[in-house]
């Protein structure tokens, strides 16, 4: 399979457990992985036959901006789910780093890996 990815994606968004996450807007950073088969955009060389992934990154965007949920784990899922619905993507890699979350840590955060078969109803 192959693979359109993007990193590094960084979102301003109202997210956390604590009241005092919840007044202010915070960085969160993404990183996909759609896993796709090329071949049909290659040929046509069609925008129409390819996973556009500027439109991709405006949906994650408005959904981190939006969703505004407590925990990482309701916003990767409800990403994950609208991504499959969107797009004609096989396999989903999602990453969402909190930076700052908590001292000391370098990096923290989640990763989901999801399959189309996952969600039955989007075809
Ligand atoms: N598994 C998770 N653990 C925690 C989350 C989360 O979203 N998923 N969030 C928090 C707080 O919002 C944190 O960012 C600051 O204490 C804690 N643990």
């Amino acid at each position: 399979m192959d693979t359109i990815f993007i990193r590094g994606l960084r979102v301003d968004a109202i997210i956390g457990v604590h009241a005092w996450e919840r007044r202010l807007e915070r960085a969160l950073v993404f990183d996909l992985e759609l896993g796709t088969d090329i071949r049909d955009a290659a040929s046509s060389d069609q925008i129409r036959d390819a996973i556009d992934y500027a439109a991709v990154v405006e949906t994650v965007t408005r959904l981190a901006q939006t969703l505004q949920p407590a925990l990482l784990e309701t916003l990767a899922e409800g990403i994950a789910r609208r991504l499959f619905e969107d797009f004609p993507i096989r396999r989903l890699r999602l990453v969402i780093d909190k930076p700052g979350a908590v001292p000391d840590v370098k990096q923290i955060g989640v990763a989901i890996e999801r399959l189309r078969e996952d969600y039955a109803a989007c075809g």
